[in-house]
């Protein structure tokens, strides 16, 4: 072959191969060119599901905004902008006067709702997280390395960003917006417990900027934060009306729910009387004395006919004295207490014997009357008033009526100032605490047990101006709750004791006699012996 015929045929042969990559090449474009269309709308369409699924879930799970929002929409499209707020002015009006004439009913059918939504897109939505970040209540993802960098001029370390991601973040199901507290309901993430938020309820309450915060566990993997957001017992609470209980007979009161205060909800403060021994500490000044009164006056007509009978214990001869007659057995010297608990517990004994096998608790009636003991400074005669002998007598004397009255129908209700172990060695034995105003932080936890304090019961940051006001906590009660007393005045003690003496509506009952038990004990002498 001529070098002109390869020439040509070499031509021929680059031109077709040319020709050939030039079609594959066109062709592969076009694969590929689809394959990228296809990939392009495959995604476009994912995230328009996805997105729309989000949208959905978002929209039925919080449908009040949802709802509100296609409202405003619809208004705005078929009636205009300028209708809808005229609309919206004429209704805050109509709120607004109503929240005025009738602020409980407003705020029962509106005005907790409104407050709820505001607080959860306003307040917490936006800055929970946040918080709960700083106080350290997320499950931070801490297994990516840091990376080291080395070039010739320096090192440098990068660490992995701590940010949770939402499974690590504790999410909020719902806020509930009362006249002064806020609940807010979270669950929780994998790797914590309610215990972790217990922990962190004070510098929860600092990040949210309240004086109180406290965490009670809803289920095993839901919590509800409880900010306070308004002091609802700054002011003195008013005790039971007396002359409105002159017409009710003494089997209406119900012994299980005597009226003694109010709870830190602003709702009535309720207690069981009988059934449990409760332990009242508090500083001097605390308000001890209104915890003792206002349960008796709310069931006063149960007293006038004979239904419970209180016997009173008063080393310092002066709390008790001022009611002397509401007592059916009183005593202020160590001697007249011992012979005091000696003749319950021989009673109590009496109706172990009458009462045994027939039945699990003792009904309260007349002839087996509620009996409260209401021992003022228990401290005093258990541990530094009066012989070791006489101090023991008392102490076990005491441990029966706490270990056994329960049922029998006895009732102790011991005050103290000073809630060490050693001043009360019972103080194990009252099933029910309250701690009012105390010197020290130690105190809350020798009156309420350990958990208290870091449970959110900050008795010891009680103020001398808030008298009454405590933290109860044990026997069912998970978290302490703040209540405060109502305010017994001196002529509502001797209107007591006027009403316990008068006779019943009821004719078939006669008055409660208040037994001369060593009538005139004179006050203890300082520091004395009985
Ligand atoms: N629930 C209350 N609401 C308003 N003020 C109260 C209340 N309880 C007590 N106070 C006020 O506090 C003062 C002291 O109360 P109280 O005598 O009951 O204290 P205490 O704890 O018994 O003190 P102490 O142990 O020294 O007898 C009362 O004189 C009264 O002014």
């Amino acid at each position: 072959m001529s070098v002109n015929q390869i020439l040509t045929v070499g031509g021929a042969l680059a031109a077709v191969t040319v020709y050939l990559l030039y079609k594959i090449g066109h062709y592969l474009a076009k694969v590929l060119e689809a394959l990228a269309t296809a990939a392009v709308v495959f995604l476009a369409l994912w995230f328009a599901a996805k997105g729309l699924v989000l949208a959905v879930v978002w929209a039925v799970r919080h449908w009040r905004t949802t709802t509100t929002v296609a409202v405003v929409s619809a208004w705005c499209w078929w009636w205009g902008w300028l209708s809808l707020l005229l609309t919206l002015t004429a209704v805050t009006v109509v709120l607004g006067v109503w929240r005025v004439t009738s602020l409980p009913s407003f705020d029962h059918w509106a005005g907790r709702h409104l407050r709820s939504w505001w607080q959860r897109w306003l307040v917490y939505a936006p800055r929970m997280p946040r918080w709960l970040r700083s106080v350290g209540l997320t499950v931070p993802d801490r297994g990516g390395a840091t990376v080291i960098q080395v070039n010739p001029l320096r090192r440098t370390a990068t660490a992995p960003r701590e940010r949770p991601r939402r499974d690590q973040l504790p999410r909020i199901l719902s806020v509930r917006s009362g006249p002064s507290w806020d609940e807010v309901k979270v669950r929780l993430v994998a790797g914590q417990t309610p215990e972790d938020f217990d922990t962190a309820a004070r510098a929860l309450a600092v990040a949210r900027g309240v004086n109180r915060c406290q965490v009670r566990e809803l289920s095993p993997n839901v919590v509800s934060i409880d900010y306070q957001r308004r002091n609802l017992l700054d002011a003195v609470v008013t005790a039971p009306d007396l002359d409105a209980m002159a017409g009710l007979p003494g089997d209406a009161i119900d012994l299980d729910r005597v009226l003694s205060g109010a709870t830190e909800y602003g709702t009535p403060w309720r207690q069981s009387i009988r059934g449990s021994h409760t332990l009242i500490g508090g500083a001097t000044g605390a308000g001890k004395g209104s915890l003792m009164w206002t349960p008796l006056l709310s069931i006063a007509p149960a007293i006038r006919d004979g239904l419970v009978r209180v016997n009173g214990i008063d080393p310092k001869g002066m709390e008790l004295a001022y009611g002397r007659d509401v007592f059916h057995r009183y005593a202020v010297t160590s001697k007249d207490a011992l012979a005091l608990l000696d003749d319950l517990v021989e009673q109590m004994e009496a109706r172990k014997r009458e009462h045994a096998g027939t039945t699990r608790l003792v009904p309260i009636t007349t002839e087996t009357p509620l009996e409260i003991v209401e021992f003022d400074e228990i401290g005093a005669l258990l541990r530094y008033v009066g012989d070791r002998k006489t101090r023991e007598a008392i102490t076990e004397r005491i441990a029966l009526l706490t270990t056994q009255g329960r049922a029998l129908g006895f009732t102790v209700r011991g005050y103290v100032q000073e809630p060490t172990k050693d001043t009360v060695p019972v103080r194990e034995l009252f099933p029910r605490r309250i701690c009012l105003r105390v010197a020290s932080k130690s105190h809350v936890g020798m009156v309420l047990g350990d958990q208290a304090y870091d449970r959110g019961a900050w008795a010891n940051r009680i103020g001398e101006s808030e008298p009454g006001v405590g933290y109860l906590f044990g026997e069912g009660v998970r978290e302490p709750l703040r209540v405060r007393a109502a305010w017994v005045p001196d002529d509502a003690i001797k209107a007591l004791e006027r009403f316990v003496t008068a006779p019943s509506p009821d004719p078939a009952r006669r008055p409660a006699p208040v037994l001369p038990f060593r009538p005139g004990t004179p006050a203890l002498p300082a520091g004395g012996a009985a």
